[in-house]
This record gives structure tokens, C-alpha cells and sequence, in this order.
């Protein structure tokens, strides 16, 4: 069987970091283009443009979408428009608006698509999930918290209009509480600490509840320690789930559990395979609309500048 035909855009840190690795270890997909506005990826063509890859680059089947959220919707656009599968990196827009029209669009082109959530797929993930289906939930603790010095060197975008702040690494954690619950969740409440140079926060406290009244707390910070700190404690009526290292390690009262042995991006590509072979899409937008609704109703405090 052929292999799919992927251009990229936007060759930054986790195209680097993630998806080129995950790329070239699948032998379901060869990387053939990438269009990027830094430096060029080795090894393929290069174009500055998705509009000039599309023009006059190789043929491709999909492209996969790492550029910063702020005018994703636009290139992801282009890509359904030319009949393309679409792979886009989280957040998949800088608004829900623009993530509800690529659904639509994605559904009407015909083609397969996927929000990578790429945490939803971190190893301990769907134990948990199996494990919390027959429970009974009292509360959850999320605790999120890493140095954007570290994982977002020089990125102005972040802290600009739609680049979310902490809840570009946070919305990571809500991937992951949106797909181990049953039920929808709410906002009820939320601080957001903005530094005065900033045009989004640093650090956020949510409240949020379903409609059986669990209480499932946040604490998001981006101006945490060399060391992060990416766990979700689940109290249960019969035990206490905890998942630390991002998903990476499940325990349960304490003892740790045995789990997937695959990587995060591994298993974002095999997914986004296996859509393309059924014909499928997977475009959640439960994440982003959380964080949507901690903005709406979120309480501003502002804090001392950040300089990265
Ligand atoms: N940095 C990280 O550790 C992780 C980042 N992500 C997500 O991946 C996305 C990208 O993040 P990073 O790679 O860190 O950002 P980055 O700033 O390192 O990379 C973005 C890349 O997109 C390119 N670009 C921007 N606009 C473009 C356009 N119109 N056409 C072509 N290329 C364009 C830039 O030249 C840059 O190379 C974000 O949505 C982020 O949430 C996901 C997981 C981890
Ligand atoms: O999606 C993201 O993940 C973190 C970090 O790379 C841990 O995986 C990063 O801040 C955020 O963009």
C-alpha cells in the first residue's frame, strides 16, 4: 500500500521536536513538503507558503497544521478546499467559532480530519479511563504546570491575542479530563493572572462542575520550575486515580499501574491513519470550548510583568 503523501506547515519547535520523528518512524506516511517561515526542513522541499506548496510542490494527500493558532484557520481552510486530510496540532484555532467551521468544512469536503489532543493519547490515558468508567466521582485536582522559558523559547505569539497563555499547555490537561468523564463540563468560576505586558495569563485558577455536581478544580501555571508538574488526581468513592508526568504514569491508591508503552505523536499519526483508511474524522472541541468559557467568565487579576 502507497504511503500517504504529507506536507507540513509550520516547521517550529514540536514539528521538530515531535512530529517529524513520529513522521518518519510510521512507514504509512512519507513527509514530502514543508511550508515554513523559519528555517527549512532537510531532507524535503521547502516552500514559504501552504499556497505555494499546494502550487507548485509535490503531490500530497494530507497536511499536517504546527503553525501557532493565530491564522491556522485560514491555512487549514486552504488545505479542505483542495480536498486535503488535515492533521492540526492543538489548539486547533485560536476560536471556537473558527474550530466549528472546520468541522463543518472538513464533514462537507468529505475528507478525514483530527484536532490532535495529542496529551488524550499520552500512555496512561485510556487505563484511567477504563479504570474511572465503573467508579463513582467525588473530585478531581488537576495541577498543571511548566516553564514557558523551557518549552516556548522566544514564542511572542503565546502571550499575544488568541496565542491562550497557560492554557496552551493547560488546555492539554482539560484534553485529557474532557476525555477520561462521562459528562460535559462547566465553568463555574476562574481567576486569570495576566502580566501587565501580556495579553493573556500566566497563570489561571478554574472551577468547573458537571451535571451531577462533581467538583473538578485547575491550577494552571507557566511560570512554574525547571521541574513540571502535569497530574490529575481523581477521588473516588472506592479509591483515589492519580496521573502524573502528563498522563504518562497511571497509579491507583498508590500503586502503579502497567500502561501503553507508545509515545504520544506515535500514536497521533496511527490514529490520523486510521481515519484517512475509514474514510473518519475526529474533531473534538470540548477543550477549547472550556477554555473559551474560562475567558468569558474568568475574573482578571494583574500581575508583575514577564520577560522571557
Ligand atoms: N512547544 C511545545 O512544546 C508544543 C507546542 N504545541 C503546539 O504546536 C503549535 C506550534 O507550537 P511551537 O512549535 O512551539 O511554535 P513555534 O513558534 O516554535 O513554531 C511555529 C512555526 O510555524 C511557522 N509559521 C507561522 N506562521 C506560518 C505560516 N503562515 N505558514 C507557514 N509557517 C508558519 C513559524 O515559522 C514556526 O516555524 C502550537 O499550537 C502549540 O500549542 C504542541 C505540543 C508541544
Ligand atoms: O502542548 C503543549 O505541551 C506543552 C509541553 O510541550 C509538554 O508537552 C507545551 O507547553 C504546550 O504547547
Amino acid at each position: 500500500m502507497q504511503p500517504i503523501r504529507l506536507g507540513l506547515v509550520g516547521y517550529g519547535k514540536i514539528a521538530q521536536d515531535q512530529h517529524v520523528p513520529a513522521i518518519k518512524a510510521n512507514s504509512g506516511f512519507q513527509l514530502v513538503a514543508v511550508a515554513t517561515q523559519g528555517k527549512p526542513c532537510a531532507g524535503v522541499e521547502n516552500f514559504q507558503s501552504l499556497t505555494e506548496l499546494l502550487a507548485n510542490g509535490p503531490a500530497v494527500d494530507a497536511i499536517a497544521f504546527c503553525t501557532p493558532p493565530q491564522g491556522r484557520f485560514a491555512l487549514v481552510q486552504e488545505a479542505l478546499a483542495a480536498g486535503k486530510h488535515v492533521l492540526v496540532e492543538k489548539p486547533p484555532c485560536a476560536t471556537l467559532g473558527e474550530a466549528l467551521a472546520l468541522v463543518d468544512q472538513a464533514q462537507a469536503q468529505g475528507v478525514s480530519a483530527l484536532f490532535a489532543w495529542h496529551s488524550r493519547y499520552a500512555p496512561g490515558i485510556e487505563a484511567a479511563r477504563d479504570w474511572l468508567a465503573s467508579r463513582t466521582l467525588q473530585s478531581v485536582q488537576i495541577d498543571w504546570k511548566e516553564d514557558v522559558r523551557k518549552w516556548h523559547p522566544g514564542q511572542t505569539w503565546i502571550w499575544q491575542p488568541g496565542g491562550l497563555g497557560v492554557f496552551d499547555p493547560g488546555i492539554n490537561a482539560l484534553s485529557i479530563v474532557t476525555h477520561l468523564l462521562a459528562l460535559p463540563l462547566f465553568v463555574e468560576a476562574a481567576e486569570l493572572r495576566v502580566p501587565n505586558n501580556c495579553q493573556s495569563p500566566i497563570a489561571a485558577s478554574i472551577k468547573m462542575s458537571d451535571a451531577r455536581h462533581l467538583d473538578v478544580r485547575a491550577e494552571f501555571d507557566f511560570d512554574h520550575g525547571h521541574d513540571e508538574l502535569w497530574s490529575i488526581e481523581v477521588r473516588c468513592a472506592e479509591g483515589v486515580l492519580r496521573l502524573d508526568n502528563g498522563g504518562a504514569l497511571l497509579s491507583i491508591d498508590g500503586v502503579r499501574q502497567t500502561v501503553s508503552e507508545e509515545g504520544e505523536y506515535a500514536a497521533v499519526y496511527r490514529h490520523f491513519q486510521q481515519l484517512i483508511g475509514a474514510k473518519a474524522s475526529d474533531l473534538d472541541v470540548q477543550p477549547l470550548r472550556l477554555v473559551a468559557d474560562s475567558f468569558f467568565v474568568g475574573s482578571r487579576v494583574a500581575v508583575e510583568a514577564f520577560y522571557d
